[in-house]
């Protein structure tokens, strides 16, 4: 593989997956002359001593890549933000030390330098400054590295992932080829135990969601999307009279995940640029820009938290499959608000919010969000909202989710699961519908299919969905 091109594939991967550690370095790199100033210095002194070096260079092999990783396989990265910015600092100083003093070290330079990129909130930009600054050697070893590494966490991820206390594990499927010839290959959840009809097969939290917005401030929770029975029940938002929510508790949450960032006071005298996200969504009632701006949030929290997960949400979401979604002014607008919202906040999101990542991630909530129905009585005559989420039910919806797992179950017009909201909140269950056997296929409905003809099924499905069902009964009955 050239470096270029490993550069890039490494460079997308490790911009998302360190944003949250990035608002912490961020803030130091801006607020911090001294540390300006030794990166300066680092990148300075790299970059003569490459000069000098690279007459001299040896060829490092795909073996020093496979001798360099499995040298540091069991080692422990810190993880504070204090201590990871003193190691990798180190690192630094140490991997340059070796590399002057010839090619000889030039393995041992460039694990230094893999460990100090480990450990950088920017890897991208520190990847660039390696480009430039230390011998090619050296850097094609520590690309190698990096690599590998994020080649063997992918390769990784479906036999850690869903969790095996779920009872379902996640299968590729061919579907096909492209105008182009490229192979589809589709992932569907198979059971992993047999199960009598109407069992549980698991219960799963949404990563996010949120209210269908005219809900919003009134009688359902913000977070948890639960009914609040009475009015004595309800703990407001200290801020916002937007979030209302059912419990201390979720208000805890919420504002730990998501809200303490995105509540926009209401009060006149306090900054509401925030405001304009919440507005959009009020006046377009399109719920999918906001979930992101949450999306993000939470992902920042869960850095902050170092819970030692080796996934975090932007790599189960960076899975998923996507719908194209043209870059038009709506998307532009979107863009805009959500770098409103939450610029202040996260440092690095100007530069981490493009277009191209954008219209991503907007098609892979639109493609995998489910209808969530927490209660009976929302109001029948609510109006249909304008984005189309699966959902159990044919009239309106309390609000969206953006599920892990659930997020892979097809689509059946004979369906052996369901979705169930049991709780009346956004937790859900796939309860069986008959029996099934262990290693059979999912299927939830995500329309009602019962008293539908073939035509009408998939009339349905491709008018809300765009996709030619495939199922058995749609396949057999053709
Ligand atoms: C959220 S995905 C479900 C997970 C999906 N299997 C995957 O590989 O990402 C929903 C998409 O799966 C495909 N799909 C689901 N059920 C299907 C069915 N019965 N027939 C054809 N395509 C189906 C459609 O493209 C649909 O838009």
């Amino acid at each position: 593989m050239k470096t270029t091109t490993i550069v890039a594939a490494t460079v997308g991967v490790l911009t998302v997956a360190t944003i949250g550690y990035a608002m912490y370095f961020d803030s130091k790199r801006r607020n911090d002359p001294e540390f300006r100033r030794k990166l300066k210095k680092e990148r300075k002194r790299a970059q003569k001593l490459a000069n000098d070096e690279a007459k001299k260079l040896s060829n490092h092999s795909a073996q020093t890549v496979d001798e360099a990783l499995a040298s540091i396989k069991d080692d422990d990265f810190p993880t504070s933000m204090e201590d990871r910015e003193k190691f990798c600092m180190e690192q630094l100083s140490a991997g340059e030390a070796l590399f002057t003093q010839g090619p000889q070290h030039f393995g041992e330079a460039a694990i230094c330098f893999y460990k100090a990129l480990k450990v950088y909130p920017a890897p991208a930009e520190l990847v660039m400054v390696y480009q430039k600054t230390i011998p090619p050697e050296v850097f094609t070893v520590v690309m190698g590295m990096l690599s590998k590494d994020v080649h063997s966490k992918q390769e990784k991820y479906y036999t850690v992932f869903p969790p095996k206390e779920m009872n379902v594990k996640v299968e590729e499927k061919p579907e096909g080829v492209t105008a182009e010839g490229q192979k589809v290959v589709r992932r569907g959840l198979i059971a992993t135990k047999a199960f009598a009809a109407g069992q549980t097969i698991y219960t799963e939290v949404p990563v996010i969601s949120s209210l269908e917005p005219s809900l919003e401030g009134k009688d359902f929770c913000h977070y948890c999307l639960k009914q609040i029975a009475t009015k004595d029940s309800k703990v407001p938002c200290s801020k916002c009279t937007r979030a209302v929510f059912c419990s201390e508790g979720c208000k805890t949450s919420a504002g730990q995940e998501f809200h303490d960032i995105l509540c926009a006071k209401d009060a006149d005298d306090v900054d509401v640029s925030e405001q304009s996200l919440h507005e959009y969504t009020k006046e377009t009632r399109k719920l999918v820009p906001e979930m992101l701006a949450k999306f993000l949030v939470k992902m920042v929290y869960e850095e902050s938290q170092n819970s030692g997960a080796e996934y975090n949400s932007f790599d189960h979401m960076e899975r998923l499959r996507y719908l194209d979604v043209p870059a038009g002014p709506d998307e532009k607008k979107e863009m805009d608000l959500l770098k409103v919202a939450l610029g202040s906040n996260i440092p690095g999101i100007d530069e981490f919010i493009t277009e191209e990542r954008y219209l991503v991630m907007k098609g892979r909530l639109l493609y995998n969000l489910y209808g969530i129905s927490t209660s009976s009585d929302v109001q029948r005559e609510m109006k249909i909202l304008p984005e189309k989420f699966r959902s159990v039910r044919d009239g309106p919806i309390t609000g969206a989710g953006f599920y892990k797992v659930t997020s892979y179950l097809m689509h059946s017009c004979e369906p052996n699961a369901k979705l169930v909201f049991s709780k009346h909140d956004h937790e859900v269950s796939i309860v069986t519908t008959r029996e099934v056997k262990a290693g059979e296929e999912l299927y939830v409905g995500y329309i009602k299919s019962e008293n539908l003809s073939t035509e009408e099924r998939r009339l349905e499905l491709f008018t809300r969905y765009r996709f030619q069902c495939m199922c058995p009964l749609c396949e057999t009955t053709d």
